[in-house]
């Protein structure tokens, strides 16, 4: 929580900008990114103390998977940090709650107009803005150019591509994809690709579980029991990561949060396409992450400045220069060194065609039930068919007021 600064010396009793303007205070920023983005991420944000001697930043790493309970109950509790790593899917459920500060007419925003139509859109709820955008993502597939040309086998376009060519890479004693199986956002790819989706939020009607969705859970079912691909239900990120690393595998699904660490384990032979196309269309999910302000935070002005800083073109332009994430501004994409970027310059048109998402605070609910529901089938102890029906009854539960 960020501390009162002043007191003392009578100075005004929270933080803010004092007489000269100068910001005082302390910013407590809570991150969720991976081990090798925190190195960026947390050298710029602690540079905003350059600008601003007067106020202390403190950078928190929290991991992803319980990050959205963790600021919920810290927020409860009015413990929450001043700035919170906010992933587009959390923000209308902080704000429907009261926990994230309505940034309009603040400094928080500026040049609003240069970000990106999807990721704004995730920082709107009932007509206000309650955060500011910061990269935004989807899904690809990492190939290992080496190990497809040892099996003699193009990039796949298609699953039906990858089961087709399935001798060609067992000759070649590799294992064609790695599917995750312990994070439901991987479902997506072929959910789309079936031409299916979680819910049809315009008419408040859950469809994953109609026939598109039960040909996506026989889709992931069969790569896997067909030893096209392998998965876990658990550790799935570290397990891909070092399967690809090792060429254990010639192939996986993964967003620009992993292309820093996949150039580092194989250079030139990393290569991005398209998520694989299924039987009726070919579709990747949207994602991404947005800076909130908590509601609660005693140094508004110095959170409001520091988030200004951070979502800034300059620091997006750095953060991109260092770690390939997609801008949220687009502007950025102008800036030569990320016209250079040749992962940027694949994924900024795959984000543009990504599958937009209901940005509804039950949005975030709905992978929980997908998550279990995978694992149960991968497991063995559901069919794909009793996958769908169970992730569609507890969207059903979820969703009542659909009814
Ligand atoms: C189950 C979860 O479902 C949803 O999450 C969706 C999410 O909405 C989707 O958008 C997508 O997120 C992408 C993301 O967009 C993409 O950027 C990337 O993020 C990278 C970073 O880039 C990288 O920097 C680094 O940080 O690492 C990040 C992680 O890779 O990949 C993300 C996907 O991993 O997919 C998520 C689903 O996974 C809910 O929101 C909850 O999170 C929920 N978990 C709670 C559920 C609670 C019970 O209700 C349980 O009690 C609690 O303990 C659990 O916390």
């Amino acid at each position: 929580a960020a501390t009162a600064c002043g007191g003392d010396d009578g100075g005004d009793s929270g933080g803010g900008s004092g007489e000269g303007g100068e910001l005082s205070g302390t910013v407590t920023y809570w991150d969720t990114s991976n081990e090798t983005e925190a190195a960026v991420f947390e050298a710029v944000a602690k540079e905003f103390e350059d600008q601003h001697p007067g106020v202390t930043v403190d950078y928190v790493n929290v991991g992803f998977d319980d990050a959205q309970n963790r600021f919920k109950n810290a927020a409860g509790a009015n413990e929450a940090p001043d700035v919170m790593r906010t992933e587009v899917a959390w923000v209308a459920d902080f704000a429907s709650l009261g926990y994230l500060y309505p940034l309009d007419d603040t400094a928080a925003l500026e040049d609003q107009e240069d970000f990106l139509a999807e990721p704004w859109a995730s920082t709107q709820y009932e007509g206000q803005t309650y955060a500011v955008p910061q990269v935004t993502d989807t899904l690809a597939l990492f190939y290992n150019r080496a190990l497809l040309e040892e099996a003699g086998v193009e990039v796949p376009e298609s699953l039906d591509q990858i089961r087709e060519d399935a001798a060609a890479y067992e000759d070649a004693g590799t294992t064609p994809l790695y599917v995750r199986g312990d994070d439901p956002y991987w479902f997506l790819p072929f959910l789309y690709g079936e031409g299916g989706d979680l819910v049809d939020a315009g008419a408040q009607e859950v469809t994953v579980d109609n026939a598109a969705g039960v040909a996506a859970f026989e889709q992931m079912n069969d790569l896997v029991e067909s030893g096209v691909a392998i998965t876990d239900t658990s550790d799935g990120w570290e397990n891909m990561m070092s399967a690809f690393a090792d060429g254990d595998i010639a192939m996986m699904i993964n967003g620009p949060w992993a292309i820093a660490d996949a150039q580092a384990a194989l250079g030139e032979d990393l290569g991005v396409a398209p998520v694989p196309a299924g039987g009726e269309a070919q579709g990747s999910p949207l994602g991404g992450w947005n800076y909130g302000v908590y509601a609660g935070t005693p140094d508004a002005d110095a959170s409001f400045e520091f988030v200004k800083y951070m979502a800034s073109a300059e620091t997006q332009a750095r953060i991109t220069e260092e770690l390939s994430l997609l801008p949220t501004r687009e502007s950025v994409y102008a800036e030569p060194a990320v016209e250079g970027n040749e992962m940027v310059q694949f994924f900024k048109p795959a984000v543009d065609v990504a599958h937009e998402r209901p940005w509804i605070p039950q949005a975030q609910s709905l992978f929980e039930p997908l998550r279990t529901s995978n694992e149960a089938m991968l497991t063995g102890s559901a069919s794909p068919e009793q996958a769908a029906n169970d992730t569609g009854d507890a969207y059903r539960d979820l969703l009542e007021d659909w009814q």
